[in-house]
């Protein structure tokens, strides 16, 4: 018996039903065991005669899906009377109960970078293989079980689809023709879901996109409040309201990246790849800005919130912006000497974050992280401290910028190697790429153009297979060299493989040979000025 009242068999196939842990608009999941084996497995099970045959479909993708992380295994499937079965790998609980059960408001930032990154990643997987999901949802993120809960599973893929034609080769094509909606009411997109469009990997992902910004807003997305739509006139005013919600008003008190990533999704071509390296380093980037360990572990329920950097001031307080949090930040720039440029004009979305902190009604309602006041507390300060640390690389940037000789840029240097220390740096943030790339510009034959270091995505995407070992050499290796280079242009060339390096390394990781190195520069410099 369900929990619907519905009678299953206590056996179908080669399985023993024990408990239900789940069901959906075509059927049942439930606990099995294999009689001969004793094998558990998830026995997804649904009436042949059912008018939306989903496991029929599902049947049809796992093979294409098989051998990649956080897609479940098919065991075996079958027919057994009136039911259509699948024996798949027994999972966790989904994201959806999840959260609910944490009866948090929102979820904390970490949590969400790490569903970011993981999710991605399975898109990414996915679409390699040609298969589109259709319905991203929390329902159908589900964590693995045991040593592997720290890993997110995609199931469900009823309404997937091959995207790639497996005669041709080619991506489906598009159609002004109005289609059927195949999805769900939250997060499907908006093309898909509201213009009646054909779903391709720009819609899974704007999906995930959607998923996350609901995560981090106190009641979730506008369109969720009032339930799910019982009639045709409820299922339109959510497609209104999701039609007309900019951007803007959507992520707004979020970090930037939300924002950033909604319109990514939207501007993307019908047929165009994602570039899903870029958003799964903008996250894991974010997470560890924010203080958070560079692991992209889904670890729950989320362990104690404190960031790991060391911030300028005490996270309690009893404002989101009290006098002594402004006090340890003129202190920080004052140690830094900046000089009486706009420290944050550099960067539209520092501008923008800092112009809303202080902005009127929101005066208050700064980072809208987290439900819990100390969490939220915290999580402000290491945002705070993000943006300060941007400003200061930033200003150290300018500064490279603008050094006539050698004797300058040591300094410049000596004074990037101070703020990373300060930061307790382990992963090189755009801002410092973005000194990487003004070290690389004076340094340079003045002939040649400069490519942006961390933006160089191509270079690492097709560069061979990584290795670790190999790569810590390298830096070794220019650790070592650098007290021997020849001219300002080979070491240019050092800081280029330096930045190159640390862009394919996991993390962007700033290892220890890796400051050795800026510190041989400095001195390099210094002694040639
Ligand atoms: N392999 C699994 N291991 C553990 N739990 C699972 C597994 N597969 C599904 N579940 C649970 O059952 C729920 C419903 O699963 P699923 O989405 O596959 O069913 P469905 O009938 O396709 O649902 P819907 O009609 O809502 O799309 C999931 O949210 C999850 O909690």
């Amino acid at each position: 018996m369900t929990k619907s009242g519905a009678t299953i068999p206590p056996r179908i196939g080669n399985w023993w039903l024990c408990e239900q842990l789940g069901s959906g608009y075509s059927g049942y999941i439930f606990r099995a065991k294999n009689i001969h084996f004793g094998k558990e497995v998830a026995l997804k099970v649904q009436r042949i005669d059912h008018e939306c045959p989903t496991n029929r479909y599902e049947r049809f993708f796992y093979p294409a899906l098989q051998g990649g992380k956080g897609m479940p295994t098919l065991w075996d499937s079958g027919y057994d009377g009136e039911y259509d079965w699948l024996a798949i790998d027994l999972l966790g609980p989904n994201l959806d109960s999840l959260f609910k059960e944490s009866k948090k408001n929102v979820m904390d930032l970490r949590s969400v970078c790490c569903i970011a990154i993981q999710v991605i990643n399975r898109l990414q997987f996915m679409h390699s293989r040609g298969v589109l999901h259709r319905d991203i949802q929390l329902g159908n993120c589900v964590i693995g079980r045991g040593t592997d809960a720290q890993t997110i599973y995609m199931i469900d893929f009823g309404f997937s689809k091959f995207y790639i034609d497996r005669n041709t080769g080619r991506h489906i094509p598009d159609t002004k023709v109005k289609r059927d909606f195949v999805g769900n009411y939250w997060f499907s997109s908006v093309r898909v879901h509201c213009r009646e469009m054909i779903p391709s990997r720009r819609d899974d992902l704007e999906a995930v996109a959607l998923m996350l910004i609901h995560l981090l807003t106190p009641g979730g997305l506008p369109w969720v409040r009032n339930g799910v739509p019982k009639t045709e006139a409820a299922h339109d005013r959510i497609k209104r309201a999701k039609l007309k919600a900019r951007p803007e008003d959507l992520c707004r008190g979020l970090p930037p990246q939300f924002e950033q990533f909604l319109k990514y999704c939207r501007r993307l071509k019908f047929a165009e790849g994602p570039d899903y390296a870029r958003w799964i380093h903008e996250f894991e980037d974010l997470a560890v800005e924010c203080g958070y360990p560079a692991s992209s572990a889904f670890v729950w329920p989320p362990p104690d919130p404190k960031p790991t950097v060391k911030l300028l001031r005490p996270t309690k307080r009893a404002s989101p912006v009290d006098s002594q949090e402004v006090e340890g930040i003129l202190h920080a720039l004052a140690r830094l000497k900046l000089d009486d440029r706009p420290i944050l004009g550099q960067r539209t979305n520092i501008g923008s974050g800092a112009k809303r902190e202080s902005s009127g009604s929101e005066k208050n309602n700064p980072i809208i992280i987290s439900s819990d006041d100390e969490n939220s507390n915290a999580t402000h300060s290491v945002a705070i401290n993000r943006h300060l640390k941007a400003a200061m690389l930033l200003k150290v940037a300018r500064k490279v910028s603008g050094a006539r000789d050698n004797k300058a840029l040591a300094g410049a240097v000596r004074e990037f190697i101070q703020v990373l220390r300060e930061t307790h740096s382990r992963t090189l943030t755009r801002e410092g790429f973005s000194v990487l790339d003004s070290l690389n510009e004076r340094l340079a034959d003045s002939a040649v153009r400069v490519q942006p270091l961390r933006t160089r995505q191509n270079e690492a995407a097709q560069a061979p297979a990584r290795d670790k070992r190999l790569m810590k050499d390298r830096i070794w290796n220019l650790r070592c060299d650098v007290n021997t280079a020849q001219s300002n242009k080979a070491l240019g060339q050092m800081v280029v493989e330096l930045g190159v390096h640390i862009n394919q390394s996991s993390g962007r990781t700033l290892t220890k040979d890796a400051y050795a190195f800026l510190e041989g520069l400095a001195a390099k410099l210094q002694a040639t000025s």
